[in-house]
């Protein structure tokens, strides 16, 4: 030991004697307990003097007794196992303590310049070690720790596969104890594995065995498929035998073997701009259709809304019931004869047309001929069908039997019920707030009301396109159109140009009807669709060939005939078309006297359906009209009601909705107060008889006819000049083409030549302007 070493020793021991009695042992231990700050100090002071305790400095030991006597005369030095080593750490700060400037007696300083004073010296060196120990130690602990914690995953890992692997030894076990079981049974069944050759054998028996079964099992399944099919096979025929033919499904079924077939089948509003893209279901929407409701995306639902807008059945529904029906409607295809629905049976769907077409069969019973089947409209694509059994819950009212193939849409009896009675009811109320405008029905309960509109059909006549009874009418006199006898018809929209509509019921009356008419119209022969009357019309087309008179007449019942034999267009029904062959019993329907509409018969055919489709308007619409106007509502044909006298002839307007009320239903409903309302009614009816009609409608033809000979004639003059004034003016042309050349014109108007051709055309185009 140097001699500075011994020097600073002596001095540290005699500071130790000095303070050694001021270091309150026992005040010090309570400021540490009460203060956390201390406490690092106190850890220091243990180590410390546990370091002391092997530090080679010596102290001076009695000084150190009697410190150590001092403190053990406090009670609390127990707290201080130590408390000799720390008296030892204790020289060292001392020394610091007293070699700095500041003095300061107080025992908390001492102990901060304690814990502070260790940065430097040989002791730093001890702490330095100290804490890296520490640090290596708790480095060990993390160590040993995450030893620990990895021992722990592995045991459990191990105690994992261990479970996994005794359940497959239980699996294993139980399998090879079923074998074994199965081995039992095969023994006890007389088969005995004496080798491995015999298992083997045993299980390829067993393989051939489950092959036969699968076979026998398919082939049966296949049994039943051909069985079921023959049976519906039967089923359908069975069916179609039961459903009483009418004599538009006769006409037509003759007619499908020739070769008018599929030009009366051509549907050229498919092909019309504007249309719906799709003639046919597309497979991409059958796909969709197949699914359950559920499974069908949004996305999806407004595919097939877009392919079904514009099917007329379809587009009647708010788009929240259009996209329901969307999500719950199936496809089905139907072939040719098939019988959708049988009058009488329970409803169990709505069904709308997407393409093909289908005969509506009613029964009607008749005074004459009793309950008779007639078609009353065809329905095509974009019709519905099946509503009113759902509605009603009632059976079903009428028969459909498919015309050709047919792609329906079916919405099932629960949806059809929980969406639809809201528009339909609406309708209903149309139908109840129609009634009520008429007189007709003032004496109505409300209830019996309800119950006739129930029964009530709309039907919308677009253009009055009528096949008249084989006369030769002009061109724009048009078609004719059948009703039966039995119903009534209540014109609501009797919006535009009237026309007549002759329609035959007897040869009888075809005969007086031509001996009226004859005196100043000639008649000729047109085609009968009607197969009823097909001999009477054979005998008339040899009378009325022989009386055409003139070429001119020739050529325009001609163009008639091309007219009024066009396939099936000729009236656009709300539902369907009416089916202009199929009805027996015709009736005159009119709203007023002819003598008004005379005057208002100009529009070509064609103009009208035009016009009809512009201003077509729904039911709702008309009822507005007809209570501004003034000129609806008129009660037609209430004379039919209450006796019905087989009229011939009818009127009905360009373009009228109608209810057809039944007369079965209407005397169903009635009341004896509003029958004999309904008698005043009749007897007070100024309607024109059919011979006003007759000679007012020859009149009218005569005067046509005139009016066009007339036009011919005087336009025959003009046209000769015409032509001769055109041949002047090439052959001056010519002479001044070759003389010297003349100045442009300089007007600007329209040339000679152009003149000409605008006067040449307005002669020749005459003809189209009626009444001219
Ligand atoms: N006179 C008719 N005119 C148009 N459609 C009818 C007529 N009679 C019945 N129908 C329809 O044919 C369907 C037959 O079954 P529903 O009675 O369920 O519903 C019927 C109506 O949708």
């Amino acid at each position: 030991m140097s001699s500075t070493e011994v020097r600073e020793q002596k001095r540290g021991d005699s500071l130790l004697k000095i303070h050694s009695s001021s270091l309150f042992a026992g005040r010090f231990v309570d400021e540490r307990r009460n203060s956390t700050l201390l406490l690092r100090k106190y850890y220091f002071v243990q180590s410390s003097g546990k370091k002391a305790k092997t530090c080679p400095c010596n102290l001076n030991k009695d000084c150190i007794k009697e410190d150590m006597n001092c403190l053990k005369a406090d009670a609390q030095v127990n707290h201080f196992p130590d408390s000799e080593g720390r008296f030892h750490s204790a020289r060292a700060v001392l020394l610091k303590y007293h070699s700095s400037s500041k003095v300061k007696s107080s025992q908390e300083t001492l102990l901060k310049l304690r814990g502070s004073e260790y940065v430097a010296g040989s002791c730093d060196l001890d702490l330095k070690t100290k804490i890296r120990e520490q640090s290596a130690k708790r480095r060990i602990n993390r160590i040993m720790k995450a030893e620990k914690e990895k021992e722990e995953q592995e045991r459990l890992a191990a105690i994992e596969d261990q479970r996994k692997e005794e359940e497959k030894k239980k699996v294993r076990t139980l399998r090879s104890t079923t074998f074994a079981v199965m081995a039992m049974n095969v023994s006890a069944a007389g088969y005995n594995f004496k080798s491995f050759t015999d298992k083997k054998k045993w299980l390829a028996e067993k393989r051939m065995w489950t092959r036969q079964i699968a076979r026998r099992k398919f082939r049966w399944s296949g049994h039943v498929v051909i069985v079921l099919c023959r049976v519906f096979k039967v089923l359908m025929h069975y069916s179609v035998d039961l459903t009483p033919e009418t004599a538009a499904q006769r006409s037509f079924r003759s007619l499908r073997d020739k070769a008018e077939y599929k030009e009366i089948l051509f549907n050229k509003s498919l092909y019309q701009k504007g249309k719906s893209q799709y003639a046919y279901v597309p497979e991409w929407a059958k796909t969709i259709l197949e699914k359950s409701a559920m499974e069908r995306t949004e996305n999806e639902l407004s595919q097939l809304h877009s392919m079904l807008k514009g099917l007329a059945a379809y587009d009647k529904f708010t788009y929240r019931i259009q996209l329901a029906m969307c999500r719950a409607m199936t496809y089905m295809k139907v072939e040719y004869p098939r019988v959708v629905l049988r009058k009488g049976h329970r409803g169990l769907s709505f069904n709308l047309i997407f393409s093909g077409s289908a005969f509506l069969n009613v029964e009607e019973s008749l005074a004459t001929t009793g309950h008779v089947w007639h078609t009353a409209i065809t329905l095509q694509r974009g019709d519905g069908f099946g509503e009113l059994a759902l509605l009603r819950n009632t059976r079903r009212t009428a028969s459909v039997v498919i015309r050709e193939d047919a792609e329906l849409l079916v919405v099932e009896k629960d949806v059809f019920s929980k969406t639809c009675p809201i528009i339909f009811d609406k309708e209903l109320d149309d139908k109840i707030k129609f009634c009520k405008n008429l007189t007709l029905f003032d004496l109505w309960p409300d209830d019996a009301l309800i119950n006739l509109c129930i029964e009530a059909q709309i039907q919308q006549g677009k253009c009055s396109v009528v096949k008249v009874l084989d006369l030769q009418v002009p061109l724009k006199l048009a078609r004719s159109r059948r009703m039966t006898k039995d119903e009534v018809y209540y014109p609501k929209g009797l919006v535009r140009k009237k026309n007549r509509f002759l329609a035959d019921t007897s040869k009888i009356w075809i005969k007086e009807l031509h001996k009226s008419l004859e005196n100043s119209f000639s008649f000729g022969g047109t085609k009968m669709v009607d197969e009823c009357y097909q001999e009477c019309d054979n005998e008339r087309c040899r009378d009325w060939d022989s009386e055409s008179t003139s070429d001119d007449e020739l050529l325009e019942s001609e163009t008639t005939l091309q007219t009024s034999n066009s396939p099936y267009e000729y009236q656009t029904l709300v539902k369907g078309k009416y089916d202009n062959t199929a009805n027996e019993n015709t009736n005159v329907i009119d709203e007023k006297g002819i003598r008004q509409e005379q005057a208002k018969m100009e529009t070509t055919p064609t103009e009208l359906e035009k016009r009809d489709q512009a201003e077509s308007v729904d039911f709702s619409e008309l009822l507005q009209t007809d209570s501004k106007t003034g000129k609806l509502n008129k009660d037609v044909d209430v004379s039919q009601l209450v006796k019905p006298t087989g009229r011939k002839l009818m009127l009905v307007s360009k373009g009228a909705v109608m209810m057809k009320i039944k007369r079965d239903d209407f005397f169903r409903y009635s009341t004896k107060q509003t029958l004999k309302k309904t008698r005043r009614i009749v007897q007070e009816l100024d309607y024109p008889t059919e011979e006003i009609i007759c000679r007012s409608y020859n009149n009218r033809c005569a005067w046509e006819r005139f009016k066009r000979r007339q036009l011919q004639s005087t336009m025959a003059d003009i046209q000769e000049k015409c032509i001769r004034h055109n041949n002047d003016l090439c052959s001056k042309s010519l002479i001044e083409a070759k003389g010297p050349l003349t100045p442009a014109r300089i007007d600007g108007g329209p040339s000679r030549h152009e003149r000409f051709k605008e006067y040449m055309s307005f002669v020749y185009d005459s003809h189209k302007v009626q009444g001219s």
